[in-house]
């Protein structure tokens, strides 16, 4: 039976094709990401995740040869448009790589340079910027006192941290998060999965994740992509429980990788 989907969305894919030169590795993905919500995409390796995860702040324009087809709406508004300014749609949808890539700044230049990029050059907006999005990013208390040390003398889990309130200081609209705990260890995941569940009640997530553990644990809706298609979405208690089809199953089993 179909399940229906009731939520506000926030972005939408329609009718989505994506082509690394002639390669076309997204096929006709139709997506609704709700509205403050966690919604993880899975799948088995090479199958298009994090191609289409970049396709939702327009991170593949960086490079040439890229093509999409059809569109992207956040909102009302098409991002995939001509007319759009990929640069403000990256500050609506901010991204979290798999490895976290602090700059070899400190750890308040990190989260500062957001906003001076921008143009912010009023000193006192800064650092209370910068504050909120530490404490948002639960990093605050172990950072406060050392604003001005590298960030690259961090843990892992706090680079990770900061990378996410480096993320959330233009107060983004959506974040996308790309295998964002795969580097870290049981611990160090769990604070940034508490973290995601805390960000959702004011950002929209999407996210890819490898581990069946983590989708099952903390994301409330679930796509499940194969080949480049969009095969099954549905709250993850449903595509978890009975999935649609076959191929999901396979996969959730650990029958296909
Ligand atoms: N820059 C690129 N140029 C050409 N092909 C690419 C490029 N990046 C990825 N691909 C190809 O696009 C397909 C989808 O890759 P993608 O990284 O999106 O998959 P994925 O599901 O995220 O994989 P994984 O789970 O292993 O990270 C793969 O066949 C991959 O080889």
């Amino acid at each position: 039976m179909k399940e229906l989907i009731t939520l506000k969305p926030k972005a939408e894919a329609r009718d989505l094709n994506f082509y690394y030169g002639s390669f076309h590795a997204v096929k006709n993905v139709n997506l609704t990401v709700p509205e403050r919500q966690v919604t993880a995409l899975i799948g088995p390796s090479g199958c298009g995740k994090t191609t289409l995860l970049r396709c939702f702040n327009r991170m593949h324009d960086l490079y040439p040869g890229n093509r999409y087809e059809g569109q992207i709406f956040l909102d009302s508004d098409n991002i995939l448009s001509r007319e759009i300014d990929p640069i403000e749609v990256r500050m609506r949808v901010s991204m979290v790589f798999q490895k976290p890539n602090p700059f070899p700044k400190s750890i308040y230049e990190n989260v500062a340079y957001g906003l001076r990029v921008r143009g912010e050059k009023k000193r006192s907006l800064i650092d209370e910027k910068v504050e909120q999005a530490l404490k948002e990013a639960a990093l605050w208390d172990e950072v406060k006192d050392r604003l001005k040390d590298m960030a690259l003398n961090l843990s892992g889990g706090q680079q990770q941290r900061l990378c996410i309130a480096r993320a959330l200081v233009a107060n983004p609209e959506m974040i996308l998060f790309d295998e964002p705990t795969s580097a870290l260890d049981p611990i160090a995941t769990a604070s940034i999965e508490e973290l995601m569940s805390q960000l959702k009640q004011h950002v929209t997530i999407l996210i890819v994740t490898h581990s069946m553990q983590q989708a099952a644990r903390f994301s409330d809706y679930t796509a499940f992509m194969y080949l480049g298609e969009m095969l099954e979405f549905g709250t993850t208690s449903k595509v978890f429980s009975s999935p649609s089809h076959s191929q999901t199953e396979d996969y959730l089993r650990g029958r296909i990788g």
